[in-house]
């Protein structure tokens, strides 16, 4: 296989390669992933996250050890492991169809490496497009609020949401960004701060919770945020705190859009309750970990409730920018989103 390398992924002289983003921002640390059981503890953790790089790692996965002369047999049970690995991001799910499709050729191995690389590539344009047009709904001097992390860490490519941040910038559109820190996991706080450091983009950090007040004083002018799932009629699923800002947005009158690759559509899910919803770990919300170590604040026999995502209803949402262009209620309600 080709040397592929993105900000958070990389296969390098037949060696595939994450970066722990558990451990960023204050470390950076590439870990060999070899096995089946290396990308399952990676997705599970978050090391490797965001809803196209998880797909995207997992393929490149299943190519790696097709290259290393897995029989056809161990292919197909590794596909369906790794399929399992996160419920939510329909993007593992359909890049795991490719493969199942890959792996049923007869020259399996030489398919299996070129769909992987064809995924990879795919969700760098893919992220191109959506910059682009995302890109066109933003104003010089426009006040951005985002949720957690759509960048570079979370795609081979821009980004998603963070990627029309980022193509914004770069048109010198004077922005400033509003980062939700993102609780439970804080992807906000660590990584999409990391990434506008790196890019220099003026933000603010602020906690979830500081997100309605802002809204009320006139700060916010947009909200985009990413999505793991869009269901047919356009309700999605993203990181949770996403509903409470599309609320907001809805009482403001904020315009509110989520930005996301076709590959995150599933139409085979006819509206947002269908969305299957990860239910973590209670000590993710009892305390906080990272590169610093762990703490608990919460009583040990706390009950937790900790699902990874919630779902925004589609009558919430001001637009949808995909790839293939930014779509308006009326379109999606006309069910574009079926015809993608
Ligand atoms: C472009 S990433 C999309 C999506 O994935 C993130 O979830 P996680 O950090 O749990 O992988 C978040 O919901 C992003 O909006």
């Amino acid at each position: 296989m080709k040397n592929l390398q993105a900000a958070s992924l990389k296969y390098q002289d037949n060696q595939l390669w994450v970066l722990d983003q558990y451990l960023l921002p204050h470390q950076e640390v590439w870990l060999p992933c070899e096995s089946v059981a290396d990308m399952e503890s990676l997705i599970k953790a978050l090391k490797i996250r965001g809803a196209p790089l998880i797909g995207i790692g997992a393929s490149l996965l299943v190519a790696h050890l097709a290259s290393q002369q897995c029989s056809r047999e161990q292919l197909i049970e590794a596909i369906a492991q790794l399929r399992q690995a996160r419920p939510t991001a329909v993007n593992l799910m359909h890049c795991m169809d490719k493969m199942s499709a890959a792996v049923a050729k007869d020259e399996y191995i030489r398919a299996l490496q070129t769909c992987a690389e064809e995924i990879f590539e795919q969700d760098i344009a893919l992220c191109n497009s959506m910059a682009n047009f995302g890109n066109e709904l933003v104003q010089e001097g426009d006040q951005i609020l985002t949720h957690c992390n759509t960048g570079a860490l979370a795609t081979a490519g821009v980004g998603t949401a963070l990627g029309v941040i980022y193509k914004a910038h770069q048109a010198n559109k004077k922005i400033h960004v509003w980062v939700d820190e993102t609780r439970p996991l804080l992807q906000g706080g660590r990584l999409t701060a990391y990434e506008l450091d790196h890019w220099q983009v003026p933000y603010t950090l602020i906690c979830d919770n500081m997100a309605a007040s802002l809204m009320a004083a006139g700060k916010v002018d947009k909200i985009f945020v990413g999505a793991d799932r869009i269901a047919a009629n356009g309700d999605f699923a993203n990181k949770v705190g996403t509903y409470n800002l599309a609320v907001l947005a809805k009482h403001h009158d904020i315009e509110f859009y989520v930005v996301a690759p076709t590959t995150t559509l599933d139409i085979e899910c006819e509206n947002g309750e269908a969305i299957p919803i990860e239910q973590r770990e209670p000590a993710e919300v009892k305390g906080v970990s990272g590169s610093f170590g762990q703490c608990q604040w919460a009583p040990n026999n706390a009950q937790v409730y900790n699902p990874a995502f919630d779902v925004t209803p589609a009558e919430l949402v001001t637009g949808w920018v995909l790839d293939t262009g930014i779509y308006s209620q009326l379109d999606v309600h006309s069910g574009v989103l079926r015809m993608l």
